[in-house]
This record gives C-alpha cells, structure tokens and sequence, in this order.
C-alpha cells in the first residue's frame, strides 16, 4: 500500500478535515487487533470437490492444505459448511493469481483517479451512460438494477449508520463486451474483468453442482437455479476512516444472491456472525471466500443458511475486495417447501421497496409459506 494517500480520490464526505491525523502518513503496520480467530471457518479444496472439471483449472495445486476437513469426503466438507457457516474459504479454485494480483492492481489505480472523473466517465443515471457496464457508486450497496444508487429511507439511527464507507464500481458481466474504451487503463481493467467473471462463473457452477446434487435438484433446476448469465462484479474500496469505530464499510445484512464469491486483500474488515459472534474473516493469500446467498437459503428450504455478514472500516489502511454475485436464470420460479413460489426479480423487487420505505431489507421473511409467519 502507497504511504502517500490522495484524498482527492475519496467522495468528499469521506475527506479528513484539514489537520487531521489522517492527513499524515500512516504507519502501515498500525492494524487493528483483530477480534477473535478465524481459523475455524471451513477451508475447501475445489479440486477435490469437483474432479470432474479439473482440466479447467490453470494453476497448480497446493498442497498446504491437507485432509484434515474432509474425512467424510469433500462433497460432504462443502455441504456441512453451507449448513453450519453458511460459508467457506475456497482453495486451489484455479484462478491464476497473476490475474488476481492484475485486477486488485487495476482496481487500485482506478480507485485513485479523482473522485469527479471516476464520477464522470461510470455514474449510471438515467441520461448518456445509462448503457455502461460499468457503475461508479459509493455510501451504499443498495443499487437499482441500472447500478445507481438506491435512494432508501433513513433510519432511527441514521447519522451513525446510513452512510457506509466505501466506494465501488458495479459491473455488469453480460455487458462487458458490448464496450471497448479507448483509455488503455479502463480497456486494459474491462478485459482483466470478463476474464475474472469467467473465472468465476466456472467456481460457482461447479460449487453449484455438487450442492445441487445434495439437495437432488432435478436438471432443470441444476441449469436455471443458477444462471451465469446473470453474474455481476462488485469492485469496492474502503477508503481510511477518521473514526472507524462510528462507521462501518457495509452494514450487517445477507446477500440476495445465489452464491456470493469474495476476494479480499491482506487489510481485513470482513465479519461473518456465526453462534451470537462475530468473527473476523482474516485474509489468507490466494483464497476466495464463498457466501450461500438468500436465493440459495430459499432452493434448499433453509438447509443451506444464507449468512450475516458486515465489512469494518480501518483508520490506516484502505481495503479492495471484489465480490462476484450470481442469481438464478431470468423468470425462474424457486420453488420450496418453506416459502411460497416466487422469482429473483419479485425478491429484488421486495427488498428495494423495504429500502426505499423501511430503510432495511427484511428478506425471505416476506416470503414465508405460512401466513401467520409473515405478519
Ligand atoms: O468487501 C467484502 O469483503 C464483502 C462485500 C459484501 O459483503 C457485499 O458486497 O455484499
Ligand atoms: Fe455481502
């Protein structure tokens, strides 16, 4: 990380006063303690969970990671982990680290041109680039389908919280290469970013495939129940934070997604709750890390638990992650024994109405078979 920061870049809310302590050079090595060890979260081997597709993978394997996890076969480990945690590190996924460490570099450049320009060349709004595959946002995850910027609610304890500390950029996959920039930087991070979401769209069907066979999905659902069609990239920086502990960098909630795959730098600042917890998911270099979102919860009537999880923010270090989330196929109907049929698009629909109105997404909850469960 560069000692010199360049406020300039940051959305001027997130600006230090002049003479703050910010202001001057951090020292890299000040982290926050972290809060508790995460070295029990569940570590998969992707290799061994899906032989039938290992002539896809590019990288070598590792061999750091032993058999301890997975005594009962690792197709048991992956859905023990979905049920328990709801999460999972993922090793030798056979994404080549060359392409993590270009893309983590690219988005850092990228993060670091002026706020203005990085408003001016990605804001999504409904005038010239409503086209863009790529979204600049920031303060919030909650986006409208377009990439813009949720406008929700304020809370009872808005000043605390509703503002979240990050920036991001949200990137449509099945847009991308409808565009080519002239910008070498932004040509050169648009290619990096469909070989990235192809990457990942192999990761998440075969994790998908072996779930889908524990839970006996028929073929249709197998195919429609996660569609990599509809996978989008979320870039985020989390900029240096003056008062860290007033703010966080995403606010608890759940993903609305099929599956979720995280990577992180080495900074740290992701938690996930888990027995009345919170831990700290602490970076390991290489690894991904593997979220079971709420359309997943909904397909396998509440085996799988779609998991809280928040982002802190640090007063000395800024953060890069990059989520790659996937839903099901377009007007796909999830059908369950726990709630009643409905599609991604009625769930989108519903939590941001619950934004807009509420200021929270209240989730699966809405959708609950029972009546007496929804009210
Ligand atoms: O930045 C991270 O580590 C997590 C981001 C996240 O939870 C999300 O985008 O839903
Ligand atoms: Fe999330």
């Amino acid at each position: 990380m560069s000692e010199s920061y360049n406020f300039e870049s940051y959305p001027p809310l997130f600006r230090p006063p002049p003479n703050s302590p910010l202001i001057h050079k951090s020292n890299s090595d000040k982290t926050e303690p972290l809060l508790l060890d995460s070295a029990a979260i569940p570590v998969i081997d992707y290799f061994k969970c899906t032989t039938r597709t290992t002539t896809t993978a590019t990288t070598t394997h590792q061999d750091s990671y032993d058999d301890d996890d997975d005594k009962n076969g690792p197709t048991a480990s992956i859905c023990e982990a979905c049920r328990n945690w709801g999460l999972f590190r993922l090793v030798n996924h056979g994404i080549p680290v060359t392409l993590l460490n270009q893309i983590e570099e690219h988005a850092k450049k990228l993060f670091s041109l002026p706020y203005e320009t990085k408003k001016d060349l990605f804001t999504s709004s409904s005038s010239s680039n409503i086209d863009s595959p790529i979204a600049y946002f920031w303060g919030t995850p909650a986006l409208t389908p377009s990439g813009a910027a949720l406008a929700q609610k304020r809370g009872p304890q808005e000043n605390k919280q509703s503002l979240q500390w990050m920036e991001g950029f949200n990137i449509s996959l099945a847009q991308l290469s409808n565009i080519h920039y002239q910008d070498l930087l932004l040509e050169n991070f648009r290619c990096l970013l469909e070989e990235y979401g192809k990457e990942q769209g192999r990761v998440a069907t075969e994790i998908f495939k072996v779930l889908g066979s524990e839970l006996k999905f028929g073929p249709l659902a197998q195919c429609n129940y996660l569609s990599v069609a509809t996978g989008l990239l979320r870039v985020y920086r989390y900029p240096r934070c003056l008062e860290p502990e007033r703010r966080w960098g995403i606010d608890v909630h759940t993903d609305s997604s099929v599956l979720s795959i995280i990577l992180q730098d080495d900074v740290g600042g992701l938690q996930v709750y888990k027995d009345h917890q919170w831990l700290d998911v602490n970076p390991l270099p290489n690894t991904l890390i593997v979220n079971i979102g709420d359309m997943l919860q909904a397909m396998s009537d509440d085996r799988y638990m779609s998991v809280k999880h928040r982002v802190k923010v640090n007063k000395h270090k800024e953060r890069i992650s990059i989520g790659y989330f996937v839903f099901p196929a377009e007007g796909t109907i999830i059908q369950s024994t726990k709630y009643n049929p409905f599609s991604y698009a009625d769930f989108r629909a519903q939590v941001q109405y619950d934004l807009k109105t509420l200021g929270l997404k209240t989730g699966l909850q809405k959708f609950k078979f029972t009546s007496h469960q929804n009210s």
